[in-house]
């Protein structure tokens, strides 16, 4: 496996070995003591798995706040995104600024998120699958959404904000001016 550092050194870009043979290939995922060692700790609690029909839908962006933050492995085992992570920190040097990557079946790559960033993606693919790994439970209570495509952001987006797809709550997210101080840099947890 091969760990990149991005535009923000705390996301990571991951590439999960494949040993492929006549049969198809193999592939560990994840491993929590060589995943551990590359800097990405993550008790994990639970696996997602979601599938989107057309191109252009578009998922977040989501967080959820302490104390049940959540910091995110992930994957596409079928089709392609745009994923994407925003600092949401205060006070971290990069505050407000995102990782952009396209992370596909294709390419077998992985991108860590951890707690403080909100998290979307745009599918690139039909019927792209969507699997991820979180290190907290889902509490509605505590889940919160920033508008995805909010000019503040400058998200160079796939798609065009009348075409893209969206669930009726993603279509009510506040802006990022209106973000109240969930997290505080180095205090995520
Ligand atoms: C996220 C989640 C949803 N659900 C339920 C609630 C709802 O009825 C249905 C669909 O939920 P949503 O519309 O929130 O699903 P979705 O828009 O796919 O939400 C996800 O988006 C991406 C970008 C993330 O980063 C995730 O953390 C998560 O917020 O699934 C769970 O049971 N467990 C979960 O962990």
């Amino acid at each position: 496996m091969i760990v990149t550092e991005t535009n923000i050194p705390e996301v990571k870009l991951i590439a999960a070995k494949k040993f492929g043979d006549e049969r198809g290939f193999f592939s560990e995922t994840f491993n929590l003591e060589r995943y551990r060692d590359a800097g990405i700790s993550m008790d994990c609690v639970q696996d997602n798995h979601s599938m989107s029909g057309p191109v252009g839908t578009v998922r977040g962006l989501h967080f959820q706040i302490p104390p049940k933050a959540q910091a995110k492995l992930v994957r596409v085992v079928r089709g392609s995104v745009l994923d994407v992570a925003v600092d949401i920190r205060k006070g971290s040097p990069t505050y407000g600024q995102h990782v952009a990557a396209v992370i596909s079946a294709k390419d077998w790559n992985q991108l860590y998120i951890p707690k403080g960033f909100a998290h979307g993606f745009c599918t690139l693919e039909p019927d792209t699958e969507f699997l991820y790994k979180v290190d907290d439970y889902y509490s509605p209570e505590h889940e919160k959404g920033i508008q995805w495509d909010d000019p503040d952001l400058g998200i160079a987006w796939p798609v065009e904000g009348d075409k893209a797809l969206l669930s009726a709550k993603d279509t009510g997210n506040p802006g990022f001016a209106d973000l109240p101080d969930y997290f505080i840099y180095g205090k995520e947890g």
